[in-house]
């Protein structure tokens, strides 16, 4: 079954479209974690077990398991996560030449979908597009201040760039499985790539921490109902100061979040 289908019965079953970024910084994880073998994955385990009815999809951003502990941990994650029956969106911004890109790809046996980076061009994303199951999130105007540098560059058609990237993920959609990253700082530029390209669920970091606006993110970040909107420091460093509790704390950021993300649904 398509990625986004899933996504769609995943999203009606648990009525919602918050994904629970799981970015799991060691140096914020409760002290009484962090004796376990492996202390991301003790804490993923809880922060999954308090959030999973009000998660779309887990978002592991891999810079937090690039390690080899970090990996296993992140083993354990995706695989406790498909357990509970969330599916598991990997942010690890991926592309490459193409011996290397495939390489890339393997991870899509693990994770049900990838951020990517289109930065290299079609060829570089291939085996990622190729993969009719897996869902793929192209990097299109990005959250981040600095993400004008470049995604805001003005082509000889008049058009920005993150326009353009908007029209070519769409041509590379021909499998169903294409969605762009638009981040919730950018109201307009949601807009705007939603008129643009209304058939492409876009996943909308930038909620939580970067303040970004979640009604933009509802309003324009759902194709037909599907598309994911973020939120990783947010929900799971929301109990900081809670100890032994910090999960049930994460898991009612996660509810609220939830309802209000929900307020702005159709
Ligand atoms: O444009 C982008 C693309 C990816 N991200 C990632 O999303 C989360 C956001 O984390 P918060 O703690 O909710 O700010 C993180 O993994 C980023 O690397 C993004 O923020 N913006």
């Amino acid at each position: 079954m398509n990625f986004f289908d899933r996504l769609h019965d995943r999203i009606v079953t648990v009525d919602s479209v918050v994904s629970v970024g799981l970015d799991a910084d060691l140096s914020r994880i409760p002290d009484h974690l962090l004796d376990y073998d492996l202390p991301r994955w003790a804490f993923n385990r809880r922060i999954i077990d308090a959030t999973h009815e009000h998660a779309a999809a887990f978002k592991p951003n891999a810079a937090f398991y690039e390690d080899p502990d970090g990996w296993a941990a992140l083993e354990e994650t995706i695989a406790y996560a498909h357990g509970k029956g969330v599916p598991v969106l990997l942010d690890a911004k991926r592309a490459d030449i193409g011996n290397t890109t495939r390489k890339y790809a393997e991870i899509l046996e693990r994770a049900d979908a990838i951020t990517v980076n289109p930065y290299m061009g079609r060829d570089s994303l291939q085996p990622f597009l190729a993969n009719e199951e897996a869902g793929v999130f192209v990097l299109c105007r990005t959250s981040n201040p600095g993400g004008a540098d470049l995604q805001d560059l003005e082509l000889e058609t008049g058009e920005p760039l993150y326009e353009r990237v908007a029209a070519l993920a769409d041509l590379w959609n021909e499998n169903d499985n294409v969605g762009l990253v638009v981040g919730a700082t950018k109201p307009e530029e949601l807009e705007e790539l939603r008129e643009q390209v209304p058939d492409l669920p876009f996943l909308v970091p930038g909620v939580g921490a970067q303040g970004g606006d979640a009604e933009a993110a509802v309003e324009y970040g759902l194709a037909g109902g599907v598309g994911l909107i973020n939120s990783s420091r947010g929900i799971i460093f929301a109990g900081e100061d809670a100890g032994e509790a910090f999960a049930n704390v994460s898991g009612q950021a996660a509810k609220r979040l939830k309802k209000r993300l929900n307020q702005y649904r159709e």
